[in-house]
């Protein structure tokens, strides 16, 4: 077996391509990875360890909290404040911005802590979704909500955590989409894929038809061609980060479009789509919300939704054509 490359050796032979200090980029992401450890282990023993179920908690969502998503979420805001880089941070499980007490810190992120909640107790992959941005507000300042509302155009690192068969730290820096692999044996997060490519074309497509008479004209007309079509496979694990994953490496599209449920789309703009879009480009894939490119919408609000058309670009090419000619 081939010597595989660890985080730290990656991140210093690409320094000249980061898009910010490596001594900060590889504090940061090492402190992701080795919070990722943490839930990895939680995770694989949550059956045990009585982690599954709601936490009788909700979200500004108006979502029950799994007992994972307040664990995730703490973890990671504890990362985030003792990394000493992170001034300010927005999470799906939190209704505000969660102040990290450093005004002198320069990063910002937007956070997913646990994605796919609905498939906790059921043993089915499940994620951690992130966005690191640079602070707009003056250093030493006491940050702002603005500092969160960053186009996805803004964002230094899109990255995602994916807890499934294996545990895999998947990120872009904007320069090409690399995963790490963890490796339980030796306790490192190896690199296993760089410079991943989506493919521009695939017959897989992605998304919950349950809502498929609240859909609009052109998605039922998309959603028709890839049955008419014949050879298409409907594949919904039902975890965003978990469709996203495997079409990135099979190719696929994954659509949430609007239903009579979620007129605006379900998923979150700053911290589900933006990150995953990033990656999804630096791919040779795309994203949009059925109209715009996801990373050009202006953020209003935290926890804003938007629908979503991401992956090989051919596909998603086809689904804005027939939104077009049909709405
Ligand atoms: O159950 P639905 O409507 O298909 O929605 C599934 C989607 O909702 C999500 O679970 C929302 O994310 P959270 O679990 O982080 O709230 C996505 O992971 C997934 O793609
Ligand atoms: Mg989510
Ligand atoms: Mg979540």
């Amino acid at each position: 077996m081939s010597q595989k490359t660890t985080l730290r050796q990656f991140l210093k032979a690409n320094e000249a391509n980061l898009p910010a200090p490596l001594s900060e980029l590889d504090h940061l992401l090492h402190s992701i990875a080795r919070t990722a450890k943490t839930v990895h282990a939680h995770v694989t023993r949550a059956a045990i360890t009585d982690l599954y179920g709601t936490a009788g908690s909700s979200n500004i969502q108006g979502e029950e909290q799994q007992k994972l998503d307040v664990l995730a979420n703490t973890l990671f805001v504890t990362t985030f404040r003792e990394s000493n880089l992170v001034c300010v941070v927005g999470s799906e499980e939190e209704e505000e911005i969660i102040l990290m007490d450093n005004n002198d810190a320069e990063y910002v992120v937007a956070m997913d802590p646990l994605d796919g909640s609905s498939n906790i107790d059921v043993n089915v992959s499940i994620g951690t979704i992130f966005s690191v941005f640079k602070r707009k507000s003056e250093k030493g300042t006491k940050p702002k909500v603005e500092d969160v509302l960053q186009k996805g155009t803004e964002q230094l690192i899109g990255g995602y955590v994916l807890y499934g068969t294996a545990t895999a730290f998947v990120f872009t820096t904007g320069n090409g989409v690399h995963i790490f692999t963890y490796d339980p044996k030796g306790g490192e997060f190896l690199l296993t894929h760089t410079n991943l490519e989506i493919v521009k074309d695939s017959k897989t497509y992605s998304c919950n038809e349950g809502g498929f008479l609240g859909f609009t004209e052109g998605v039922k007309k998309y959603i028709d061609f890839c049955k008419e079509e014949g050879d298409y496979k409907a594949r919904y694990i039902g975890s965003l980060v978990a469709d996203f994953h495997r079409n990135m490496l099979k190719g696929g599209i994954f659509i949430y479009p609007s239903t009579q449920k979620t007129p605006k789309g379900k998923l979150r703009l700053l911290y589900e789509c933006n990150p995953l879009a990033f990656i999804a480009e630096q791919a040779g894939g795309k994203a949009y919300d059925g109209r715009v490119r996801i990373m050009e919408i202006e953020p209003e609000s935290l926890h804003q939704r938007t629908t979503y058309y991401v992956g090989s670009a051919n596909m998603v090419d086809k689904a804005l054509e027939l939104i077009e000619t049909h709405e």
